[in-house]
C-alpha cells in the first residue's frame, strides 16, 4: 500500500479522530453481529497503547441527517467497552463545543466514541464546514473504516484535507488482501459472482474477466445469462436489457481464455417460499411457470472442482436465495467447497457473501472476509476509493 498507516506516525499525546465503520445490524436496540466492532480493535488497541486519545466516530443506518433516537451509537459503545476491556465514553454529539470540552479532559489511552455522524445534513454531502468542525477536535486522522472507503462524506474524505491522514490497521489489510488479488494473483484465480441482478455486478464482472483464470455465474444473475444462452428461464429473475451484454460476456470470456461456468441444473420452485414444490432440472428444461432459486447439484460439484483446482477465489454474491433453506444448498455447496480447499485462499466480498458463511457457521475457515460489501465490490471494479486517496502518500 502506497498510503500511511498509523505504524508511520507516532500518535503519543494525539487527538486522534478514528473513523470506523460500526454500521452494524441492529435488532430491537441489541447488535445482532459485532464483527465490524472486533475488526476495528487492533487499531484501536494500537492507538490506545501508544498514548493517543482515541475519538472514535461511525455512522449507523441511514438517518439521513437528522436525529433518529433507534440510530444512536449508545449500544455500540456499550459492546465496544465489553470487546476492549476497558471504559469507553460516550458523546450525544459528533462535534461542537462540547464534545471538545470533554476532549480537553480526556487522557492518553482514553476512548471517546462520537454520535453517528449521519445524523448531520453535511456528513453525506461532504460538507467542507463539518469537515473542518471534525478537524477542529483532532491532531490527527485516522481512517479504519474499509467499509465506508467508498463513501466521499465528511468524516471518510473531507476531514483528510485538514489534517495528517493516515490508514488504521484493518484498512491496510483489506486493500492489502484485495489488491494483491487484483493485481498480482495466485494462480489459477477464479471470481464467483453471484447475487440478485446483472445491473449491480457489470463493472466487477467487466474488471475481472481480465484477471482470472475462471468465472463463476451463479445466482439471480445467472438467468440473465442462461437465457443469452437461448435457453427459456421460466419466471426466473431476468434482466431483459441485460441479455446482449450478457452476451457479450460471454464471447469476451472465450476470447480472453477465461473458463466461464454457468449453472447446469437449477432448483425451479413454484413458490418464493419454503415450503414451495420444487424440482432440479436442467438449464435446458425450466418449466415455463417456475422460477429457478438456487443452483442444482451437478452445478454445485463442478463449482466445487474449480474452487479445489484453485489458488485463489474471490466470492461475491450468493448463489441462491440462501436465506430461505429451501434454496441454500447451492450456496452452502460453496462455502463447503472453499473451508475443504485448504490450499486455496478464500477472499469473501462482504454483504450477503459474508452473511451466507456466518449463516453455515464457516467464517473462520476462510482467509479473508472482508467488512466492505459495497466498498469491495467497488474495489473489485477497479474503482478508486475516496477515502483511501484522501490519505497521505508514503
Ligand atoms: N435465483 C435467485 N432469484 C432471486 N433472488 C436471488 C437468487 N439468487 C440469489 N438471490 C438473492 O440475491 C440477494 C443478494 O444479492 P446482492 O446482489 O445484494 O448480493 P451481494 O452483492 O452479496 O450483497 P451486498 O450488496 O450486500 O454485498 C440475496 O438476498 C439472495 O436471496
Ligand atoms: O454497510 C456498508 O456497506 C457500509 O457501512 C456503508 O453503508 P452505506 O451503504 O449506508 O453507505
Amino acid at each position: 500500500m502506497n498510503k500511511k498507516s498509523i505504524r508511520d506516525i507516532n500518535v503519543k499525546g494525539e487527538r486522534v479522530f478514528c473513523r470506523v465503520d460500526f454500521n452494524v445490524p441492529m435488532k430491537d436496540g441489541q447488535i445482532t453481529d459485532d464483527t465490524r466492532i472486533r475488526a476495528a480493535l487492533p487499531t484501536i488497541k494500537h492507538l490506545v497503547d501508544n498514548g493517543a486519545k482515541v475519538l472514535l466516530a461511525s455512522h449507523l443506518g441511514r438517518p439521513k441527517g437528522q436525529v433518529v433516537e433507534e440510530l444512536r451509537l449508545n449500544a455500540v459503545a456499550t459492546r465496544l467497552q465489553e470487546l476492549l476491556g476497558k471504559d469507553v465514553k460516550k458523546a450525544d454529539e459528533a462535534y461542537g463545543e462540547s464534545v471538545k470540552s470533554t476532549v480537553t479532559e480526556m487522557s492518553e489511552g482514553d476512548v471517546l466514541l462520537l454520535e453517528n455522524v449521519r445524523f448531520y445534513p453535511g456528513e453525506e454531502k461532504n460538507d467542507s464546514e463539518l469537515a473542518k468542525a471534525f478537524a477542529e477536535l483532532a491532531d490527527v486522522y485516522v481512517n479504519d473504516a474499509f467499509g465506508a472507503a467508498h463513501r466521499a462524506h465528511a468524516s471518510t474524505e473531507g476531514i483528510a484535507h485538514h489534517l495528517p491522514a493516515v490508514a488504521g490497521l484493518l484498512m491496510e489489510k483489506e486493500l492489502e488482501v484485495l489488491g494483491k488479488a487484483l493485481s498480482n494473483p495466485d494462480r489459477p484465480f477464479t471470481a464467483i459472482i453471484g447475487g440478485a441482478k446483472v445491473k449491480d455486478k457489470i463493472g466487477v464482472i467487466e474488471n475481472l474477466l481480465n484477471k482470472v483464470d475462471n468465472l463463476i455465474i451463479g445466482g439471480g444473475l445467472a438467468y440473465t445469462f442462461i437465457k443469452a444462452k437461448g435457453h427459456d428461464v421460466g419466471k426466473s429473475l431476468l434482466e431483459v436489457d441485460k441479455i446482449d451484454l450478457a452476451k457479450s460476456f460471454i464471447e469476451q470470456a472465450e476470447a480472453k481464455g477465461v473458463n466461464l461456468y454457468m449453472p447446469v441444473d437449477i432448483v425451479v420452485a413454484d413458490d418464493f417460499s419454503n415450503d414451495a414444490n420444487t424440482q432440479i432440472v436442467s438449464i435446458d428444461s425450466i418449466p415455463s411457470d417456475w422460477e429457478g432459486l438456487d443452483c442444482g447439484p451437478k452445478s454445485s460439484e463442478i463449482y466445487a472442482d474449480v474452487i479445489k483446482n484453485s489458488k485463489l477465489v474471490i466470492w461475491n454474491g450468493p448463489m441462491g436465495v440462501f436465506e430461505l433453506d429451501t434454496f441454500a444448498n447451492g450456496t452452502k455447496a460453496v462455502a463447503e467447497a472453499l473451508a475443504n480447499a485448504t490450499d486455496t485462499y478464500s477472499v469473501i466480498g462482504g454483504g450477503d457473501s459474508a452473511a451466507a458463511v456466518e449463516k453455515f457457521n464457516l467464517a473462520d475457515k476462510m482467509s479473508h472476509i472482508s467488512t466492505g460489501g459495497g466498498a469491495s465490490l467497488e474495489f473489485m471494479e477497479g474503482k478508486d476509493l475516496p477515502g483511501v486517496v484522501a490519505l497521505n502518500d508514503k
